[in-house]
């Protein structure tokens, strides 16, 4: 029933009601149609007529009949959303009975009011009122509402004998309806304008309603003979702005139906009868509409489509609108019948179930920008895709290369980091297993130091960086220092021995040189002096040992001490070379033989003196940068196989001269050796004279040896301070290094590497490095006699590794010296200013 009608929504709360945030509601809401009954007064004809006032509201939902009983099956009471007696006035039926509806236009609704009851039941009198406060309602909401953008906008229309017609544009004749798939029915050509304001609204109003067919009849001096349908509107927007903000937009329609009569009542002949005919007929579709809606089974056919007014209000007839319907009645009991008809249509209208919902559409002018935008978008899409400039598609294609060159650095980082990752373990186990910072055997020592590989630009770096890293290792240098220290006590026991057994070979050979003899007993007295302080040193610095290691400076400040011992040891065997050379010049045989290579030597010695030999006044870098000083004098070629190694008594003494070693008969004195004594026992008939020479030539051949082996010991010890001096070199280099971070990675997955490689990889790389010292040498300008003693000292022993790699070492040195102070340029060989240069 009507009773149950929630109350209708108070205007206050209409003209604030928030704005609804547009798409926050899309889903339409159901909703009855709000149907009202007014009740006007007795009008003056039916005054004069006496005519009974037969309906009486008994609240203000409820309208009861109060005159004589007719019809017994005839309701007596009937109940709507609102019931208006004759006294109320039009704008109380607004306000209770259209008012909710008529503002939803506001929040994006359609609304729908319209009046339904007979002729001259005052419809048109009501809906004037209505209209006139909605327009005022909506002005004042537009009023209070500054931060939206209103827009109403007005149409007018007429269904007059089935026609549709322009109220605001006179003339244009029968109007056309056409199905809209979204908006449904509309007016094809239907005239709309803007109303500028409330007045101009009005205006356009007041032009509808002149334009409307009204004619006499018996009934109502100015009966409508049309329906009319005002139609505003409403769009609404927030004044800023923003690329998301879309617009409310609704109807309002004010609904101002012809009434139904009766012919007979009133009076209507010719085109009155025929408007009246076609009122009813459409009000007669309108009926079944309703009834068709408001039954249960809303499911059949709803006949809109049988007259026009129903096709118009389609959507307020059970559709996308909100709709209230104000029937109006007369109070008389002359028409008591129609009365009952209004109220049976009332009764089904407010039965009658729509589903409003908030439309919000995107302006036009929204609409093309953002459309214009999509549009940019995908041509500027389409363009990349398939017309994209020769440059854009070289910029495309190198920004993908260089996507893919950055992916692949990054699994090569990673692939580096593992790498390293393991080799720091590795060196942790290692460190662990042996302990990195102490090489006990040179065997150790020298893998440590191995190379591999071939001499290019990157191999040559690597090497470099290998000799730096492995050359300056303080263990490494200690090592060296301690195999130097046992060489030069070794030097000195064989110089010793040889001067020793020389000594007993002249004093037993009477025709020797006596002068000679003396020299050698004396320097055999200074040999042995030396020795004795050498032990006594020796002693000290084993207890300096046996701590907890000497520091390199200390090392290699005592090889240096011993290094004047060397050095001494050095000139001593140049004296007993000489006196040797004398002895052997005074020997009968004495020929050519010896010739060459005294004079050689004797050269060489001229050569030497030019050359200061290192001491501890040098131990400075420019003169360590400097040639080493020439060790040898003598022209004889150092054998590999007896470098730097302590000959036996048999080696020591050339081919046929074993025999005669002078160290086999030592104890006794004698110079004949034992193998000889029986001879000379057994051959007492041998003539004396040709035994002397025998003895003679022996002794001579004895002499020569001894001669020779002294030569090879100068060699040796010529060797070892060459060795001493590089040593110096790289203790000096490992100071100043001291501190300063390395700027070279090390590889020790390199030298891992070369631990695994044999003499034949050591043999290529010596000929690798020789030939990067021989191309350093010409660029430092090193002089001729520096290369001519290294290449002679240095052949290829897997020994002299560290010396090899010390040589590069201070030769890079010695470049980047240059290099420096611009003057760095490859020499020629035998430049003689380049030899200058570096021996300055
Ligand atoms: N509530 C009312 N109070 C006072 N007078 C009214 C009321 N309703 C209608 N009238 C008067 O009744 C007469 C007929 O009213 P109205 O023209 O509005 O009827 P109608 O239903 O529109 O008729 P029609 O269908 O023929 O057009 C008018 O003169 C009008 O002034």
């Amino acid at each position: 029933m009507a009773a149950s009608r929630p109350p209708s929504t108070p205007m206050s709360k209409i003209e604030r009601a928030p704005t609804l945030t547009p798409g926050g509601s899309s889903k339409s809401k159901e909703e009855k149609i709000f149907v009202t009954v007014r009740v006007r007064p007795l009008s003056k004809k039916e005054l004069a007529m006496k005519d009974q006032v037969v309906w009486e509201c008994a609240d203000s939902q409820t309208i009861l009949y109060k005159g004589p009983p007719q019809d017994r099956a005839a309701p007596t009471s009937y109940t709507f959303d609102k019931v208006f007696g004759q006294s109320c006035q039009t704008g109380l039926v607004y306000e209770d009975g259209a008012k909710d509806v008529a503002m939803s236009a506001l929040t994006g609704i359609n609304a729908t009011i319209f009046a339904y009851g007979q002729t001259s039941s005052g419809k048109t009198f009501t809906m004037r009122g209505v209209t006139e406060s909605a327009v005022s309602d909506l002005y004042r909401h537009i009023e209070n509402t500054p931060e939206r953008e209103f827009t109403i906008k007005i149409s007018a229309m007429e269904i007059y004998n089935e026609d549709v017609k322009d109220l605001l544009k006179p003339g244009s004749g029968s109007l056309r309806l056409l199905d809209d798939p979204e908006k449904g029915p509309i007016v094809d050509k239907l005239d709309e304008q803007v109303a500028k304001d409330k007045e101009h609204l009005r205006h356009l109003i007041s032009i509808c309603e002149e334009q409307r067919q009204v004619g006499e009849t018996a009934l109502n001096d100015a009966s409508s003979r049309s329906h009319q349908i005002i139609k505003l509107t409403v769009e609404s927007r927030l004044r800023e702005v923003s690329g998301c903000v879309k617009s409310f937009v609704a109807s309002l329609n004010f609904v101002d139906l012809a009434g139904s009569e009766r012919a007979a009542q009133t009076q209507a002949i010719g085109a009155r009868l025929k408007e009246g005919s076609h009122i009813n007929r459409s009000l007669l579709t309108l009926t079944k509409v309703i009834r068709k809606l408001s039954s249960e089974k809303r499911s059949g056919h709803i006949p809109y489509r049988d007259s026009k007014l129903t096709r118009i209000l389609q959507l307020s007839l059970g559709g996308n609108a909100r709709t209230a319907i104000i029937c109006t009645m007369s109070p008389a009991l002359t028409y008591v019948e129609q009365s009952r008809n209004t109220l049976f249509f009332a009764t089904c209208a407010k039965e009658v179930t729509n589903a409003a919902k908030v439309n919000m559409v995107i302006s036009d002018k929204q609409l093309v920008k953002q459309l214009q935008m999509e549009v940019a978008r995908l041509q500027a899409g389409q363009r990349t895709a398939d017309h994209a400039s020769p440059s854009e598609i070289l910029i495309m294609e190198k920004d993908s290369k260089i996507k893919q060159m950055e992916i692949e650095m990054e699994e090569l980082r990673k692939e580096r980091d593992n790498a390293r990752s393991q080799l720091e373990e590795l060196r942790k186990k290692m460190g662990d297993k042996q302990g990195w910072n102490s090489f006990d055997s040179p065997q150790t020592a020298r893998k440590c130091l191995t190379f591999s590989g071939s001499l290019q630009p990157s191999r040559m770096v690597k090497i470099r960086n290998s000799i730096r890293q492995s050359s300056t290792a303080p263990f490494m240098l200690k090592h060296e220092i301690r195999k130097l220290e046992q060489l030069q006590q070794q030097l000195e026991v064989e110089a010793n021995r040889a001067i020793e057994v020389l000594h007993k070979e002249v004093e037993c050979h009477k025709h020797g040189n006596q002068d000679a003899a003396e020299t050698i007993a004396k320097l055999q007295a200074e040999i042995r002096e030396m020795q004795s302080v050498r032990s006594q040193n020796r002693d000290a610095e084993m207890i300096t040992d046996e701590g907890n290691g000497s520091d390199l400076k200390d090392e290699i400040t005592r090889l240096h001490m011993q290094g004047s011992d060397i050095a001494k040891l050095e000139a001593k065997l140049e004296n007993v070379q000489r006196s040797i050379d004398k002895l052997v010049m005074s020997l009968p045989n004495a020929g050519t033989q010896c010739n060459e290579s005294s004079t050689k030597s004797n050269a060489s010695k001229k050569k030497r003196r030019m050359l200061l030999p290192l001491g501890v006044s040098n131990l400075n870098r420019p003169n360590l940068a400097r040639a080493p000083c020439s060790p040898d004098s003598s022209t004889r070629t150092l054998e590999p196989e007896v470098e730097n190694r302590a000959p036996d008594c048999h080696t020591a003494s050339h081919e046929g001269s074993g025999k005669a070693t002078p160290a086999k008969s030592e104890d006794t004195g004698d110079i004949s050796s034992r193998d000889e004594a029986p001879r000379n026992r057994g051959s007492g008939s041998v003539n004396m004279k040709k035994m002397q020479r025998m003895f003679q030539n022996a002794a001579e051949e004895n002499v020569r040896n001894i001669r020779d082996y002294v030569t090879e010991l100068k060699e040796r010890v010529a060797k070892l301070q060459y060795q001493k001096q590089l040593l110096v070199c790289q203790v000096l280099e490992l100071e100043s290094n001291e501190g300063k971070p390395n700027d070279m990675e090390e590889d020790p997955q390199e030298n891992a590497g070369c631990l695994q490689d044999g003499p034949e990889s050591w043999e290529r790389l010596f000929k690798e490095q020789m030939q990067h010292i021989i191309q350093l040498w010409d660029i430092c300008y090193v002089s001729i006699i520096h290369r001519t003693q290294f290449y002679r000292l240095f052949r290829g022993d897997m020994a002299d590794q560290i010396y090899i790699e010390v040589e590069v070492r201070r030769l890079l040195w010695l470049q980047q010296h240059l290099a420096e102070v611009g003057d760095a340029s490859p020499a020629a060989p035998g430049d003689e200013h380049a030899v200058s240069r570096a021996s300055r």
